[in-house]
């Protein structure tokens, strides 16, 4: 197994600058014209330009892993242009199918991979206008506060560019964590009844086009975080959080359902301290329990933007 591994590393830092490196995860894999092949744990990695076939075997895994795909790019940078440009293809398709696009954010560093977008081309190019903002977690704390997952995007993303204010879709920050949730759960039931949010018939459940989510060091997504009671919510769409490990402690968050139920989710992981849950999730590292980055999936497309340092253990 550790020998495994270590081709792969071994590759990874050998590799000259054809990136991004797209995986294709979770099954067996055979590459055609490959050069450089690293397979572990059932998952092969495919490095430059290589046509990818699936063998027999991979038409067994599951229908999650079909869907998932993994990119590992040398610096945030470069994670940062990839980004942008996935966000941008994505909004022109179902902004055309669809009349609207709506975008699911979270906190943290995400916020700054975004950077892009909000510089030509795509400050030009993608139309602003059929966004709809939504956030998959917020901090209970007033808009204005350090702490807002509103304020950083907002501040960061949101006011250079030209969504209308009124397709922006923050908490009431006059309520409690309680109330918070259930106001914002409301809304949503709302847009999708005017089918500004589309509906997922496999699940019945809101259907969020794109879903832009961080992971935090212990593995933990929106504000759902290992062994917490809440990554069980199954009637919920948004639920609220009074004792989160990461501060401030109240929060509102998506439930698993909703989250699994958007058509495409990035999931952005940068940092050698966050190699342990990719690892977990995208290796073979057997872990006992089930971290919540490991209960992630998406109906349509899961990609994971990894920096190589978040990739250094795989
Ligand atoms: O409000 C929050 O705290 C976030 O939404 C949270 O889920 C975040 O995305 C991760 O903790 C990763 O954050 P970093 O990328 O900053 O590590």
């Amino acid at each position: 197994m550790a020998s495994t591994s270590l081709t792969f590393s071994t590759s990874l830092r050998t590799l000259s600058s054809s990136i991004p490196r797209t995986f294709y995860c979770g099954t067996p894999t055979q590459f055609i014209g490959t050069n450089l092949l690293a397979r572990f744990g059932g998952v092969c990695v495919s490095f430059k330009r290589l046509e990818c076939v699936r063998t027999k075997a991979s038409m067994a895994g599951t229908a999650a892993d079909k869907k998932r795909k993994v990119q590992v790019f040398d610096s945030e940078e470069d994670l940062a242009v990839s980004l942008a440009k996935y966000t941008a293809d994505l909004s022109a398709k179902l902004g055309k199918e669809r009349g609207s696009f709506t975008v699911v954010l979270s906190g943290g560093s995400l916020i700054k991979s975004l950077r892009k977008l909000v510089e030509p081309p795509y400050i030009d190019s993608i139309e602003w206008e059929k966004w709809h903002v939504f956030w998959v977690d917020e901090r209970v704390v007033p808009k204005d506060h350090e702490d807002s997952n509103y304020k950083l995007a907002y501040d960061g993303f949101l006011s250079k560019v030209r969504i209308t204010p009124g397709n922006v879709y923050s908490i009431n920050d006059a309520l409690s964590a309680e109330g918070a949730a259930e106001d914002y759960e409301t809304c949503i039931r709302h847009l999708v009844k005017s089918n500004i949010i589309d509906i997922s018939p496999a699940t019945g459940l809101p259907k969020f086009d794109l879903m832009l989510l961080g992971m935090g060091p212990d593995g933990h997504v929106a504000s759902l975080f290992p062994g917490h009671p809440l990554l069980k919510e199954n009637e919920k769409w948004v639920t609220f959080i009074k004792d989160s490990p990461k501060p401030p402690p109240e929060r509102i968050t998506f439930t698993f359902p909703v989250i699994n139920s958007s058509a495409y989710i990035a999931l952005v992981v940068c940092g050698a301290g966050k190699a342990g849950p990719v690892q977990a999730a995208l290796g073979n590292a057997q872990n006992s329990v089930t971290l919540p980055v490991q209960m992630v999936s998406a109906e349509d497309e899961f990609t994971w933007f990894l920096d190589k340092d978040a990739a250094s253990k795989l």
